[in-house]
């Protein structure tokens, strides 16, 4: 069981972590989501004695990491594939973080089987490709077949085989009773994997619950509702029933309607009063990407803007001007206001160059508006406005433990640990962002040249 109290991080003025209570039980997957920059890799490492809080603590099974008898056997993590002295063999590489917490040396042997290693095992680590990487930490995780796990995207660049693997892997380690806890971007992977979720925005708690519950309550559900093709009075017979009723609707694509805020078996009592013929009558919930984006929408801190190529291209007949809704260039992308939630839109589509009917023609080596460009992202969706609150499936009376993120008093003034003078990471027994059973080495970056087949 990993136990957090009131847990905070400050990097000088900046506010990682804050006010962070929540607990990680064993027999489940725990997956911890959040945007990026919101802290869970710093709670990782706080958990791991990586990092001192600046107030509040962490335990595992109770204790504070640096107090746990023998870590290495009772937890371990992957933090960082990339952590890992690239002259080293994978076996080697392992050998030496068994041999630092007394595991026997066969147990390399068993975990690079595990990760699927074992024919590469005497080769260096600096040639893996991304997903070995991920393994051969996956495997320094393993080595000391700890009953508290934890794991920072496991499944970066790995196959649909890897990420397979990883899931059973995870299911499994649960299924044995340990504490596996997971950080990952992949919502349909979390969906698949983990039976519990805790969600941060801006280092704050968002979400504590499990799985289910998380869609449920941050997604709006809705029936698909379909008439007989070809007879649109049906249809409109139902639609003016069901307006009345006061549900709402909404045409699909497909000639099918979306109907909210009435239950099943209403509508297809309304139906059945209205004397109109259903061909379909489906629940539909929303994913839990959508419930995700809904509600972590206001807590984002890095949105691309679209990309107008100010000075590049020119509206025909208009002068030069910066387009009015980019930032200028250097200028920081749009930030949701602190304690203010976003509205609750989804992402709209990507949009499109607003000048882009006016454009003249192509001219060579200039880019050209609306075609994808490296490095650009969807627009994910207007700023929060002020005043807006999330409203999907917000919890009436309930005890969804959801909260737009404040900004904390930020004690501009607070000590940083890191600040100069302190240039060395706090001494513990596991290095910064290893993939270490707890308590490797995996900062070595001494050349150890005689080594590897
Ligand atoms: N050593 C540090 N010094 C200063 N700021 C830091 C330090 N480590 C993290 N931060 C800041 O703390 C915030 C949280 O970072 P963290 O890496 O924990 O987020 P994350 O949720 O893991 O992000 P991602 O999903 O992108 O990996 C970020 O704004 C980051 O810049």
């Amino acid at each position: 069981m990993i136990e957090a109290y009131g847990l905070t991080k400050r990097y000088g003025a900046k506010t990682a972590v804050y006010n962070l209570s929540f607990q990680v039980r064993p027999g489940a997957v725990t997956g911890f989501l959040g945007p990026n920059g919101s802290g869970k890799s710093t709670t990782m490492r706080m958990i791991l004695g990586l990092d001192a809080p600046t107030s509040g603590r962490v335990t595992v099974g109770g204790h504070n990491f640096r107090d746990l008898p023998n870590a290495p056997r009772q937890v371990g993590a992957l933090l960082d594939a990339k952590a890992v002295h690239g002259g080293r063999s994978a076996r080697n590489h392992l050998l030496s973080l068994a041999q630092l917490s007394g595991i026997p040396a066969r147990r390399v042997d068993e975990v690079l089987g595990v990760v699927g290693l074992q024919d590469v095992g005497k080769k260096r680590s600096k040639g893996f490709s991304l997903g070995m990487g991920q393994r051969l930490g996956i495997a320094a995780a393993l080595l000391g077949d700890p009953q508290v796990l934890l794991f920072d995207e496991p499944v970066n660049g790995l196959d649909p085989e890897g990420i397979l693997w990883v899931r059973n892997l995870m299911r499994r380690l649960a299924s044995e009773g340990r504490t596996v806890f997971v950080s990952s971007h992949l919502m349909s992977e979390m969906a698949q994997t983990a039976d519990h979720l805790i969600v941060i925005g801006r280092g704050q708690l968002m979400a504590d619950m499990p799985v289910q519950e998380f869609i449920e309550r941050n997604s709006i559900g809705f029936a698909r509702v379909r008439t007989p093709d070809g007879e649109p009075e049906q249809r409109e017979k139902l639609v003016s029933a069901l307006q009345e009723a006061g549900g709402r609707t909404q045409p699909e694509e497909d000639g099918a309607l979306r109907v909210t805020g009435l239950p099943l078996p209403r509508i297809s009592d309304l139906a059945h009063g209205a004397d109109v013929r259903l061909w379909e009558l489906s629940p539909h919930q929303a994913s839990l990407e959508e419930a995700y984006m809904r509600l972590t929408q206001s807590s984002v801190d890095y949105r691309s803007t679209t990309d107008m190529r100010a000075g590049l291209q020119q509206p025909v007949g208009a002068p030069a001007m910066a387009a009015p809704t980019a930032a200028p260039p250097g200028m920081a992308p749009p930030q949701a206001v602190p304690g203010m939630a976003a509205a609750p839109q989804m992402p709209p589509a990507p949009q499109g160059n607003p000048y882009a009917a006016q454009q003249a023609a192509p001219q060579p080596g200039v880019p050209q508006p609306g075609a994808p460009q490296p490095g650009t992202a969807p627009q994910p969706g207007p700023a929060p406005q002020p005043g807006t609150v999330p409203q999907p499936g917000a919890p009436e009376g309930g005890t969804l433990q959801m909260r737009a993120p404040q900004a904390p008093a930020d004690g501009a003034s607070a000590p940083n640990p890191y600040a100069a003078g302190a240039a060395a990471p706090p001494a513990g027994p596991m290095a910064k962002g290893a993939p270490a059973a707890a308590g490797g080495d995996a900062t070595s970056t001494a050349k150890n040249e005689g080594e590897d087949a």
